[in-house]
């Protein structure tokens, strides 16, 4: 059953294929991927962008906007926006990079990439800078994402950028996954796995504080960048009684962002309560930027479950989250 997007535009009507090419929104193309046991996931190649991951119930669980706008140049509000070569305005490009409102291809032929176990439905996109892009960023690369779903129905993206300079230029940049969960209700939400770290607090100048509280709970706007975190965070959704788990790997910062009532309103593909039903956190490298050499890749992972909140009763100890890993370290780094 694995396989991998290479088949033309078609038809969603034939249920059984798990891996599909087809129109979504506005006539944009979207790869369906389907798993077994019924979870599936949704990527546009307008952004490289994840729209839908659902649990094998048909759950959704990422948060989209019913006001996002599925036309370029806006990129998408909610999934997982891929913001490259930059984060935020940590340099003198758009907000977040462009690969998030640029169109990707299918790769057909993708280099060696290690197997992914059978019954695992994927896809491979490529994006590669056109000359617009060279003038604003003036830098070969080939940006490689996998996007794969688990017989468990576990959503898995790889990210390898390789630096293509012909010049032998060395560059460096920012990244995140800018991943948007969604929740029940955002004050029934905590997320564990970033106690004691410092972060930075886009609210106040960026300025380095130390994280004090047992695990983030969210009363007000909420926008930071926790530096040098675990491999493994959890975001619990009591109310629903799920756990999201974050696991990642080349990606050392994590992103924990909500902006609550006043900041929803502002944006105008943002509904005005929909900060109720959203929690973002974001795998990334933001503080130390990464560079790659003439010929040099970095590869970025990320992994996420969703998985019953009494899967970790009586272990919310955030050491305890973060060292019990069902998945084998070096699978993720
Ligand atoms: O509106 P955008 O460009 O998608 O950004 C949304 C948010 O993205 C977060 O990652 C940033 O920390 C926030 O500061 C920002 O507001």
């Amino acid at each position: 059953m694995s396989a991998s997007a290479s088949l033309p535009p078609g038809d969603e009507k034939q249920e059984a294929v798990p891996v599909r090419h087809c129109k979504g929104a506005n006539d944009l193309d979207k790869v369906v991927l389907r798993e077994v046991r019924g979870s599936s996931a949704e990527v546009y190649l307008y952004g490289g962008h994840v729209t839908s991951w659902r649990d094998e119930h048909g759950d959704e669980l990422l948060f989209v906007s019913n006001k996002a706008i599925f036309k370029p140049p806006k990129a998408i509000r909610g999934g997982i926006p891929i913001c490259f070569p930059q984060f935020s305005n940590f340099g003198n490009l758009e907000q977040h990079g462009f690969a998030r409102n640029r169109t990707w291809t299918i790769d057909t032929d993708p280099p060696p990439f290690p197997v992914p176990t059978s019954n695992t439905a994927y896809v491979d996109l490529i994006l590669k800078p056109t000359d617009e892009d060279l003038k604003i960023w003036p830098h070969n690369f080939e940006y490689r994402l996998r996007v794969a779903l688990s017989p468990g129905g576990d959503l898995m993206l790889t990210s390898r950028i390789r630096n293509t300079n012909a010049d032998g230029k060395a560059f460096s940049f920012t990244f995140a996954y800018h991943t948007y969960f969604k929740i029940s209700d955002i004050s029934e939400v905590r997320v564990e796995g970033l106690e004691t770290l410092d972060y930075l607090d886009n609210l106040q100048d960026r300025a380095r504080f130390t994280e004090q509280g047992d695990a983030i709970v969210f009363e007000s706007e909420l926008d930071r960048i926790y530096l040098g975190t675990p491999s493994k965070i959890a975001i619990i959704d009591h109310e629903k009684k799920r756990t999201f788990v974050v696991r990642k790997g080349g990606l050392p910062d994590a992103v924990v962002w909500n902006p609550w009532d006043k900041k929803a309103k502002a944006m105008s593909d943002f509904g005005d309560d929909e900060y109720k039903r959203m929690v973002c956190v974001e795998a990334a490298a933001i503080e130390k930027p990464i560079t790659l050499k003439a010929g040099e890749e970095w590869t970025g992972k990320l992994e996420l479950s969703a998985v019953p909140s009494s899967y970790y009763s009586g272990q919310l100890d955030p050491d305890r989250v973060i060292q019990d890993s069902s998945v084998p370290e070096d699978s993720i780094s």
